[in-house]
């Protein structure tokens, strides 16, 4: 008797070791990939940051916002940015997917369709058509460019301030045999490294909200596009809704700024002046968060669970001595910022979809 029993209880323990092995397998490999399966939670990194920067990077970059007067001096915000794609671009690609901006939900599809309908609405807004030339501002690791060139055919040159992405960016490109349609730069989109009227188009998602004088970005788009181009851009702004006097609206916008590498939120009404003052003719100018449209910060709320899940993986691998230290310290901030920015949704006081349609005048 003793020994069936023993022996049943071996079993048991061993079975229960598998589960425990698949569990373990599950949540470090798979759990929380990214939509397309990019990432894999072991692979988190600092980007282009050594094992041992990641912590003192992370540091410095919470510091920053820590002296409001550092962030306001223009001069140090690209590489303020340039720390924070290290920092947080694997774990975007890992918890979000290859496409770093929110779209309003739309009943019945799913994430990824969302994200390639407001991809392939700029493509429409801009008119583009197969072999033209268009410049992606701020391209991220190229989610967006993938779904607008193989909607187009057009042909589409990305920039990015942050090299990690560069590589990210073309791997992906070579990897959707999209190659041959979209190449990458790293640059600074305040002083870009492209001749005057070269474009037949460009557009910005959810970027140029971290550029320290918008004016300038915008200047340059209107060098580099061709008389009578398109430029389309989705912007990060304050609504009509924001009341600088209310603790609230200043504590979520702050927040906002913090967990996003951002200089300065602007308001809705300064986008579309300023637009106007680099050059363009402005012939559309409203927030695409409005209704009818569902909530841009649906999928922000719904994942709250899953960020409690990715936070134990990171905890776990960074016990392990897989992931780098100060990653940890990463997902905690990234956490926070949905927080911030669920609120921002949730009041009306915050959109990082107001739209801009600027022709530059034949
Ligand atoms: C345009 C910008 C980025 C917009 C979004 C793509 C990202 C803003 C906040 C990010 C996230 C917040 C919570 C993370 C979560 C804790 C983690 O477990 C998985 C990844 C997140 C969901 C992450 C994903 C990307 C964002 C939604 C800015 C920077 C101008
Ligand atoms: C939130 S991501 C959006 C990326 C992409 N548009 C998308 O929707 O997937 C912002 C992008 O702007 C880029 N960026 C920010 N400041 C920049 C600068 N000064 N020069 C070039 N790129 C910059 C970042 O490197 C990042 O790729």
């Amino acid at each position: 008797m003793e020994v069936v029993l023993g022996s049943v209880a071996g079993w048991a323990m061993a079975g229960l070791a598998g589960v425990i092995a698949v569990g373990v397998y599950y949540a470090l490999c798979m759990a929380g990939a990214a939509e397309q399966r990019g990432k894999r939670a072991v692979e988190l990194g600092g980007g282009s940051l050594t094992r041992e920067q990641v912590k003192s990077h992370y540091r410095k970059y919470a510091a920053f916002f820590d002296k409001p007067k550092q962030i306001e001096s223009p001069g140090n915000v690209p590489k303020l940015v340039d720390t924070f794609y290290n920092l947080v671009t694997d774990i975007y690609e890992w918890g979000w997917g290859q496409s770093f901006h929110f779209s309003p939900a739309v009943p019945g599809k799913s994430h990824r369709e969302e994200t390639r309908l407001h991809e392939e609405k700029v493509a429409d807004l801009l008119k583009l058509k197969p072999g033209q030339r268009v410049l992606d501002v701020g391209c991220g690791v190229g989610g967006p460019m993938r779904a607008i060139a193989a909607y187009s055919q057009s042909h589409i040159t990305g920039i990015t301030i942050n090299d990690y992405q560069v590589a990210r960016a073309r791997s992906h490109n070579k990897k959707a045999h999209l190659d041959h349609l979209c190449e990458v730069v790293c640059g600074n989109f305040m002083t870009m490294p492209f001749e005057d009227n070269s474009f037949d188009g460009a557009y910005s998602i959810e970027a140029t909200c971290h550029a320290p004088v918008l004016q300038d970005v915008y200047a340059e788009v209107f060098r580099v596009l061709k008389p009578g181009s398109l430029y389309v851009t989705y912007e990060w702004v304050t609504t009509p809704q924001f009341r600088a006097d209310n603790a609230e609206h200043v504590e979520i916008i702050h927040g906002i700024e913090h967990g996003d590498a951002l200089p300065g939120l602007r308001s809705y009404k300064e986008v579309g002046e300023i637009a106007k003052a680099a050059g363009f003719q402005v012939l559309q100018d409203r927030d695409l968060a409005l209704p009818p449209a569902q909530p841009w910060w649906k999928r922000l709320k719904m994942g709250r669970l899953s960020y409690y899940r990715n936070h134990l993986v990171i905890a776990l691998l960074s016990f392990l001595g897989i992931a780098p230290q100060g990653v940890v310290d990463v997902h905690e901030m990234l956490f926070k910022t949905a927080l911030h920015l669920t609120r921002g949704g949730e009041t009306g006081i915050f959109s990082p979809m107001h739209l801009l349609v600027c022709r530059k005048p034949a």
